[in-house]
């Protein structure tokens, strides 16, 4: 697969990441006078990238400087791929590969994400996902490929993995702060090339 590549109708640009299967989109921008126009999802782009294209629910969460929410993932078998990206401000964003058998498991990646470059991450099941907010504020949207499940709803400690995070005193959830450390966690996910 090579490093960056688009779909026919050149919507999209899809770029390789460290992680094999998690990809940064760049979706393309139209500006004029009034401002910018961004499509973030296409069901045909996404099919000719080889992402999910069904995306059952759609959510956002607002959140100050600093504030750090992660690492989440749901397990099997309401585990889903994941399209995140920030419509205000910027975020430090976070995968790390849980995935038995992959080559990269156990490795995390970070990528900026801002609303003004409209850049998002598409993570396939098996990351857990985490992100430092950089702004005074960051508006973060996601779609999911399968619906919530409090039941399968899981987490890691964000410090837990090595993600080189924006700051160290983070601004956490009670329940972030009390997942289990990564070095304890057998993983119920198994890697399949993608
Ligand atoms: C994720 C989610 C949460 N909730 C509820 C549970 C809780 O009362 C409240 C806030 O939930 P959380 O504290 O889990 O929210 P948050 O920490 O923002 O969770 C999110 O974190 C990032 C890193 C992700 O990757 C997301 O998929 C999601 O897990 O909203 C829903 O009702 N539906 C949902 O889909």
């Amino acid at each position: 697969m090579s490093a960056t590549r688009s779909d026919p109708a050149g919507l999209f640009e899809a770029r390789a990441t460290a992680l094999p299967g998690c990809l940064e989109l760049r979706p393309r921008i139209i500006g004029d006078g009034r401002g910018r126009f961004v499509k973030v999802f296409h069901a045909g782009a996404f099919a000719a990238l080889g992402l999910a294209t069904e995306y059952p629910e759609e959510y956002y969460s607002v959140s100050k400087a600093g504030v750090i929410r992660g690492l989440h993932f749901q397990v099997p078998p309401m585990d889903h791929a994941k399209l995140v990206f920030c419509v205000a401000g910027r975020i430090q964003d976070a995968a790390l590969d849980i995935r038995r058998g992959s080559p990269t498991y156990g490795r995390s990646l970070t990528l900026e994400l801002s609303a003004e470059l409209g850049n998002m991450l598409y993570l396939p099941s098996g990351l857990a996902h985490g992100f430092c907010v950089l702004d005074e504020t960051a508006v973060v949207v996601y779609q999911t490929s399968r619906p919530y499940s409090p039941a399968h709803d899981s987490g890691l400690r964000w410090d837990s993995a090595g993600i080189p995070w924006h700051t160290a005193k983070p601004i956490l959830s009670e329940r972030d702060q009390g997942h289990p450390p990564f070095a304890d966690y057998v993983s119920p996910f198994v890697f399949t090339p993608p």
